[in-house]
């Protein structure tokens, strides 16, 4: 018997792992843009998900972006079905009209689709293949923007999306491995053109930026770069933590103050911030509170900037009877009577 080629030992094995890592009866769901990656990712689930006696399905988008995008969903779908996935679905998605660039209104539309998608199926768990070679690019391309620690974490292997867990099975995986695999499982991967659109920021990291990184610093800069995320990860969960034991601890309900008039809705429940108690923390964890009672309060997190919590920040630290600070989402935020609340 010929060996098994050690690419796709490796993209099932990973597969494997992160399946026995989500147990439960619902189907584990693929998400397949036909690329190598996700192609990769549903050759070797269709292998290892039966063994392990889970039920598989595979979700393909359209994002309706490029011409031919219907049939090339159509095509990912009947290949799905005919490898023995099910439920299989495509499903269209609006693009146009949502918040940020082209990417952003894409990706989101995308999560949305397919966390509806693991809804409806009571899936355990939505499965993507970004690559080791993803998470790198998304540590540069986050070290560029000076996104902070919160950035430099890259991707999770593991995530909440809208109440189904999101899997990232590949980010020890090569992208040269998923490439291999299709060839050697002979599968022809479609090429999606905005990967080397250079009007994308990432295409331009893949294509120009890490090339250079990896013939002046050698090969292991991918790795390497992946590593940062993974360490910083860890770091940033251990300062989530704190922040969100200090957020409880800074809050009181709204309204407590004397006089004090009446926020409604989220903005009432986020409650008012202590800012003696936000005074005598960290300023890693204080700011870090402060995102998240602005998130709790109803800013959106990808219109949150660090501006946004600076100036935060600055009602505690350098008090000087400023005005509200305008947040994204209409809303402000006052300093009034030592407390920080919500209007
Ligand atoms: N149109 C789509 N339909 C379903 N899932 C998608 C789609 N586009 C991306 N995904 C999922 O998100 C992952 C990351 O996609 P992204 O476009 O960022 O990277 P990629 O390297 O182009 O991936 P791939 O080679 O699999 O297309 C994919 O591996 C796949 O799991």
């Amino acid at each position: 018997m010929a060996a098994l080629a050690p690419p796709v030992a490796a993209i099932r094995v990973a597969v494997r792992r992160a399946l026995v890592e989500a147990p439960g009866p619902g189907p584990v769901l693929v998400a397949c843009s036909g690329g190598a990656d996700s192609l990769a990712l549903a050759a070797a689930t269709a292998f290892v998900a039966p063994r392990l006696g889970r039920p598989a399905g595979l979700v393909t988008v359209d994002h309706g972006l490029q011409a031919g995008s219907a049939e090339r969903a159509a095509a990912v779908a009947r290949w799905a079905e005919q490898t023995g996935f099910a439920p299989v679905e495509a499903v269209r998605v609006h693009v146009a009209g949502r918040p940020g660039g082209p990417e952003g209104a894409a990706r989101d539309a995308r999560y949305q689709a397919l966390a509806e998608a693991g809804r409806r199926y009571g899936a355990s768990a939505v499965l993507t293949g970004h690559t080791r070679d993803d998470q790198a690019e998304t540590v540069l391309l986050a070290l560029a923007r000076g996104a902070g620690p919160r950035g430099l974490a890259g991707m999770p292997s593991r995530r909440d999306l809208a109440g189904v867990p999101l899997l990232r099975p590949f980010l020890d995986v090569t992208r040269e491995q998923t490439r291999t695999a299709c060839a050697v499982l002979g599968l022809t991967p479609w090429e999606d053109p905005h990967n080397v659109d250079p009007s994308y920021a990432r295409a331009r990291v893949r294509s120009d930026v890490l090339p250079v990184l990896v013939a002046a610093l050698g090969r292991g800069v991918l790795d390497n770069l992946a590593r940062t995320a993974r360490l910083v990860a860890a770091d940033a969960a251990v300062l989530d933590d704190l922040a969100a034991d200090a957020l409880a601890k800074a809050r009181v309900p709204a309204g407590s103050r004397a006089g004090a008039g009446g926020a409604t809705g989220a903005r009432s429940a986020g409650g008012e911030l202590v800012v003696s108690t936000l005074a005598g923390l960290a300023p890693a964890v204080r700011t870090r509170v402060l995102h998240a009672w602005a998130r709790e309060l109803g800013a959106p997190a990808a219109a949150l900037s660090h501006r946004h919590v600076a100036a935060l920040d600055a009602l505690v630290t350098d008090w000087r009877g400023q005005g509200a600070v305008h947040l994204p989402g209409g809303l402000r935020v006052t300093r009034r009577d030592g407390h920080l609340v919500p209007a």
